[in-house]
Order: structure tokens, then sequence, then C-alpha cells
């Protein structure tokens, strides 16, 4: 089922030098990852998504709602984003406000705003901090309250920036494990990232962007098949991918457990 349908899209900060041109894609609910180097375009894709940027031309629906006409509260309810820089988002003096601050903008009562609240931060691991100041937390910490902040508002699509930067072998795991959770409560969970590694371990499908453009749309293994696109869009292939490359194998694998049962049954060398 498509739940976010975009048609020739195009956007310039300039109104001069274009940052993207014409993208076509259509998003079901399969776990998505948004790559390519710096500056091709992906952070100004997921805020048009969001509707905090107006595309110059082109549509985007999400479900049936036309995103130029919805208003931000109604997207707001629709689609979470979590910024990559959590400063941008963060600024209640306790980390529980922090995080019941979205959902009570939304319009939810001060007892579900709070157990909702509770039940994020747990998901990130980080029950034990409700009553600290924002402030006073590590990156990886921060990071993590402003990813529980956007869960506390249950919105269907949820946009992460970058949720791997600043954490540690742990919060990765915490994260990744979040994204398994939404994934299973039907969430279409959407990253923009740099880490290959995590893409090949959580996300089904992958956009690649180049220059502006969408180079490529594929189930996550086929894009990290083709070394061509890889190779344009200034990416490496995920650590275990080109181990089983080196190793001989012709199958792209994903996991350590794919390159190990391929090196078990000798696979395809
Ligand atoms: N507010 C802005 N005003 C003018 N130009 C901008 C603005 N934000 C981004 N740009 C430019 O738009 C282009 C695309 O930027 P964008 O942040 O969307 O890329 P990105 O793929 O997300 O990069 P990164 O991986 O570094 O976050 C870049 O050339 C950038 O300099």
């Amino acid at each position: 089922m498509s739940l976010i349908q975009v048609k020739n899209l195009s956007f310039s900060y300039d109104k001069k030098r274009p940052v993207l041109a014409d993208i076509t894609l259509d998003l079901d609910g399969r776990s998505t990852a948004i790559v390519g180097q710096n500056g091709a375009g992906k952070t100004t894709f997921v805020k048009l998504l969001k509707g905090l940027l107006k595309p110059d031309f082109g549509e985007i629906h999400i479900g049936k709602t036309s995103v130029k006409e919805a208003t931000v509260a109604s997207l707001a309810r629709k689609v979470g984003l979590v910024f990559q820089n959590p400063d941008e988002q963060i600024f209640k003096g306790t980390v529980r406000d922090e995080v019941m601050f979205g959902a009570l903008n939304l319009g939810q009562d001060k007892e579900t705003a709070e157990t909702r609240a509770r039940e994020a931060l747990e998901r990130v691991g980080l029950g034990h901090l409700s009553e600290t100041n924002p402030q006073d937390l590590s990156l990886s910490e921060k990071k993590r309250v402003s990813i529980a902040s956007v869960v506390a508002m249950d919105p269907e699509i949820i946009i992460f920036d970058e949720p791997t930067i600043a954490q540690d072998h742990a919060g990765k795991e915490q994260i990744k494990h979040l994204i398994r959770g939404l994934q299973e409560q039907n969430k279409l969970v959407m990253t923009i990232i740099h880490d290959m590694d995590f893409v090949a371990e959580c996300f089904e499908r992958t956009l690649v962007f180049n220059e502006g453009k969408l180079l490529m749309d594929g189930l996550t293994r086929d894009v990290f098949s083709r070394q061509d696109v890889l190779h344009q869009a200034h990416l490496e292939p995920p650590s275990v991918t080109q181990l089983g490359k080196k190793l001989g194998f012709a199958e792209t694998f994903l996991t350590v457990k794919e390159l190990v049962s391929g090196l078990r049954n000798g696979g395809n060398r």
C-alpha cells in the first residue's frame, strides 16, 4: 500500500540552483534508508515530506492528503522527523517534559502524554533519566531523547536523520531494537544515514540520492550489489558485503549471519 507518493518533485533554496530535480517515487510500508554523499539533497527531501519546505514543482501526498494543502498540525500527526542535531529539538527543563511536549501539542491529554513519554523513554533505554535536565545529558543520550519525543507523538511515519551518530554499540543496538519494534507496529520507518552496515541490517529498501537526483530505488540487497551505482554516489558497501566479495562470493551478503552461512555451505564462489 502506498503511504507516500512523490511526483516530479523539484526544489531549490535560491530558486536558481536545483537541490532536488524531478523526484518521483512511491513509499510503502517497507523500512527505507536514504543514502548519498553530503549535499545530495537527503535532508531537503525529508523536510519537503514533512511540509517544512514547499516544492517549486511537483506534488507530495501522504495517503490521500496533499502536503501542499495540509496544515502543519495535521502533518505532525502523520509524519515525525527526528533531526540530526538534537539541540534543534530540545528545549524543556526535564527529559520527561521534553518527551511529553510534542504529544501534548498534538492534543493528547496529560495522562496519555505522560504514559506515552514513559514508554518511549523506556524504548530508547532512558527511562531512568526522566527527571534529568536534557542539557546535562551526553550527545548520545540527547539524540535518544529527541527520538523518544517523536515516538511519543505516535505518528504513522517516522523519519530519522542520522540516528546512529554519537551512539556506541549499546546505543546502536537500542536504536536497532526500536526500529524493529516500530516496524512491527506497522509504522513506515525511514532514515537518512551514512552508516551502510546499519542500513544492511535494518532497512529493506534503499533510496540512493546523488546530486539532487534519485539514482537508484531498490531492495537494499540489490542496491549493495550495484558497484557502479555505489561508485557514482561515492558510497562504500557494508563491511560484510565487501568481505564476502573479497572472499570470492557472488552473493551480496548483508549480515554476518549470512556470510557465516555462505562460508559453511560453500556458497556461490
Ligand atoms: N537552508 C539552506 N539554504 C541554502 N542552501 C541549503 C540550505 N540547506 C541545504 N542547502 C544546500 O542544499 C544542498 C543539499 O543539502 P542537504 O542538507 O539536503 O543535503 P544532504 O544530502 O542531507 O547532506 P548531508 O548528508 O551533509 O546532511 C547542499 O548543497 C546544501 O548546501
